[in-house]
């Protein structure tokens, strides 16, 4: 199991990156690689972000010399959302059924971690964050109704959408992992704005829901040096702790969020006025 390795970046040399550096850094292309892990390891905060995909067969998830361990949760805890069809994740041989839009907390020290799909002509698709862990916590299941919902935004600032937090205090413990799924309802484009950062945490971005000829523009950089990215369906972004990270759609979208770092306060965020962008 490769895993595409990302090294961490300074906010002095970034402003400097081309586009095309730009999305070499920090854009996470393809997700989803039919009967694959694709897996990103980032030193922001060691997180690793990406797609598992079994269609004809069952996906494992290895230990290897980039993570200097016998099997992959020995250190790790990791976060799972299906976006595809039903699936199945079987844990040190237990099997949980994760149907669209259930997520999994597994908790570190798991041997064992296998991936199906129910039907092979509609595949399971799961998103995975993983995060290094001190600390054994319990495996949940977190099918959708589970998850706690946050409504945010209005129409007239075409922001109206649903937080909706999976790994997150309010549900499961977890080490240092967050995780969740933003849903925007018809006619709203916005996430995030007005914009903010948190420098005790790092976050990845998971955009999908969208048409073939659907984009986001992603925001990135410091508040005074913005950059974006242009995204298409099912691409991921990374976002160091002093980047802000906000996006704007040609149509609503949906996207999955994850951090780590120092801590899981989710409303710790450093609010950006609007007057300070550039
Ligand atoms: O739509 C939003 O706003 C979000 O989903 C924000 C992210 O969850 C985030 O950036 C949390 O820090
Ligand atoms: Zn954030």
């Amino acid at each position: 199991m490769e895993l595409d390795i990302r090294y961490a970046n300074h906010p002095d040399d970034t402003k400097y990156y081309t586009t095309e550096e730009l999305r070499e850094h920090f854009l996470i292309e393809d997700v989803f690689v039919e009967d694959e892990i694709s897996l990103t390891y980032s030193h922001q905060d060691r997180i690793i972000a990406g797609g598992v995909m079994p269609v004809n067969k069952e996906l494992q998830l290895e230990g290897s010399k980039d993570l200097g361990v016998d099997f992959f949760l020995q250190g790790r805890e990791l976060g799972a959302i299906n976006i595809g069809g039903d699936g199945v994740i079987v844990l040190d041989g237990k099997e949980y059924e994760i149907k669209s839009r259930d997520g999994l907390y597994v908790g570190r020290g798991t041997k064992e971690v296998i991936f199906k799909s129910a039907d092979p002509k509609n595949p399971a698709k799961f998103y995975v964050n993983s995060a290094s862990a001190h600390k054994e916590y319990p495996t949940v299941q977190i099918e959708f109704d589970k998850a706690n919902p946050v409504k945010l935004g209005e129409a007239e600032t075409m922001n109206v959408r649903t937080i909706y937090q999976y790994v997150h205090p309010a549900v499961c413990e977890s080490c240092q992992l967050s995780m969740g799924m933003t849903v925007l309802e018809p006619q709203s484009a916005w996430n995030t704005m007005p914009s903010h950062t948190h420098e005790r945490r790092m976050e990845v971005y998971f955009y999908f829901d969208m048409g073939e000829n659907d984009k986001v523009f992603h925001m990135m950089g410091q508040p005074n040096e913005t950059r974006h990215i242009v995204m298409s369906n099912e691409q991921a972004v990374i976002s160091p702790s002093w980047s802000l990270h906000s996006g704007v759609g040609t149509k609503n979208y949906t996207f999955i969020w994850g951090m780590c770092g120092e801590n899981k306060e989710f409303t710790d965020m450093d609010h950006i006025p609007m007057n300070d962008l550039k």
